[in-house]
């Protein structure tokens, strides 16, 4: 079989993700994570041929210098030959971005002046373009929309209740996020239940540094929790999700803030981290509120997995039945606290789950963790690399 092999770069709001991946054999090469750990503390982890290699960063951590040790990496491991296509996540695609996208110098033009539109997102997705254009000029780069996906929502459902001009002539309206990941696990989903994706009624709940839930009916997207921007929806790590815009108004004309100042308050500042005044990090929280008896992690928590149970149950009103909910991302998928903490306000829609699956559902693994006569429960690791990269292939292909 030919290979065909397509690295994926994924630059996220506070991480690189990358992969290896050749299509016509599934298999992963190599796949990693950049980020920065600490204040002073950076590094690129690289999986290849089954072994994992750190290398530390400059502490001023930046996707271009995460790139350029990927693609050395690369260089001396003679990797780069295989390479047929460059797939990258882009957050927002606008009005004008619908399927994936051949990048040229318009597009590019086009996915800049949409920047101000996702700030924590579109911005590194385009330095990762940057780079990868650079090193790799003779291949062809793709652009992949987290806002694909949500394209089949109905008006009702992507309409803002503002004047008509705003959408008209603003293309004010709710998009939607993490469209890879939210098609990936329902696809999943059907495979581990035994049925047709399009027999199913679905809740997906990607929960990682960005949080968003879709409802999703017989396989297509017809709701999300984000809107927008990734800033709207349910409580995340740094992100406010839904507020009263009201108090935009109030801090700016009464209180004496910048536009600037509230706008890096809601999306640096907020979500967990804001309400613990501790960490954006899940795990950090956790061990706080439960090893540490910390309220104020314990807080942050609460309204976290509060908003997360409504917002769940005010997606299932776009569905005709509720067959199951999908928990993915680095908390969906391992954190069997805010997994029970979710659960456990939605007894009014009959969900209930078995303690002990819920607690072995980490790192990776697949499981149904409910209890009949429950919808299905599962845990699913989201693969949106594996998405993006198929993606790419399809549109090289012709
Ligand atoms: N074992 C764990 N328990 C609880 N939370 C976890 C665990 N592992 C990762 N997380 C959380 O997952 C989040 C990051 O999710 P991830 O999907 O990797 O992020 P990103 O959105 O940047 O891709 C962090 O809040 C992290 O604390
Ligand atoms: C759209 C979004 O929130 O992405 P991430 O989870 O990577 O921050
Ligand atoms: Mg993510």
């Amino acid at each position: 079989m030919t290979k065909q092999t397509i690295l994926v770069i994924n630059c996220g709001s506070s991480s690189l993700k990358f992969a290896l991946i050749d299509v016509a054999t599934k298999e992963e090469s190599l796949s990693g994570l950049a980020q920065r750990l600490g204040a002073s503390d950076a590094s690129i982890t690289i999986k290849f041929n089954g072994e994992k290699q750190t290398f530390s960063l400059a502490a001023s951590y930046n996707h271009q210098a995460a790139l350029a040790a990927l693609i050395e990496f690369l260089q001396t491991n003679s990797l780069t030959q295989s390479i047929v296509a460059i797939g990258h996540r882009v957050v927002h695609g606008g009005e004008m971005y619908h399927q994936p996208t051949l990048i040229n110098d318009e597009v590019m033009a086009q996915l800049k002046s949409l920047s101000n539109l996702a700030p924590l997102h579109n911005p590194a997705n385009i330095q990762g373009i940057e780079a990868a254009l650079a090193a790799f000029a003779d291949l062809p780069q793709v652009a992949v929309f987290d806002t694909a996906f949500h394209q089949t929502m109905p008006n009702k459902a992507f309409l803002y209740a503002v004047p008509q001009q705003l959408y008209k002539e603003h293309s004010i309206r709710k998009y939607g996020f993490h469209g890879t990941s939210h098609y990936f696990v329902s696809r999943e989903a059907a495979t581990m239940l035994d049925k047709d994706i399009e027999a199913l009624s679905l809740v997906t709940v990607h929960l990682g540094n960005g949080c968003s839930l879709a409802a999703i009916e017989a396989g297509q997207s017809v709701d999300t929790s984000m809107g927008f921007t990734p800033l709207a929806g349910v409580t995340m790590g740094t992100r406010c999700g839904d507020i009263d815009p009201g108090v935009i108004f109030h801090l700016t004309t009464h209180c004496g803030y910048t536009v600037e100042q509230v706008d890096t308050m809601l999306n640096k500042e907020s979500g967990l981290l804001g309400l613990s005044g501790i960490s954006n990090d899940c795990r950090t929280l956790e061990d706080q509120a439960l090893e540490q008896n910390n309220p104020q992690a314990k807080l942050a928590l609460d309204v976290f997995s509060f908003t997360i149970a409504k917002s769940l149950a005010a997606m299932t009103v776009s569905l005709s039945k509720l067959d199951g909910i999908i928990f993915t991302g680095g908390i969906g998928e391992n954190s069997d606290y805010v997994r029970e903490q979710i659960v456990k306000q939605l007894a009014v829609l009959g969900v209930a789950i078995d303690p002990e699956l819920n607690a072995q559902a980490i790192r990776g693994k697949s499981l149904n963790i409910a209890t009949a006569p429950s919808p299905a429960v599962l845990v699913v690791p989201t693969n949106e690399e594996w998405v993006i990269a198929n993606q790419t292939h399809q549109l090289i292909q012709g």
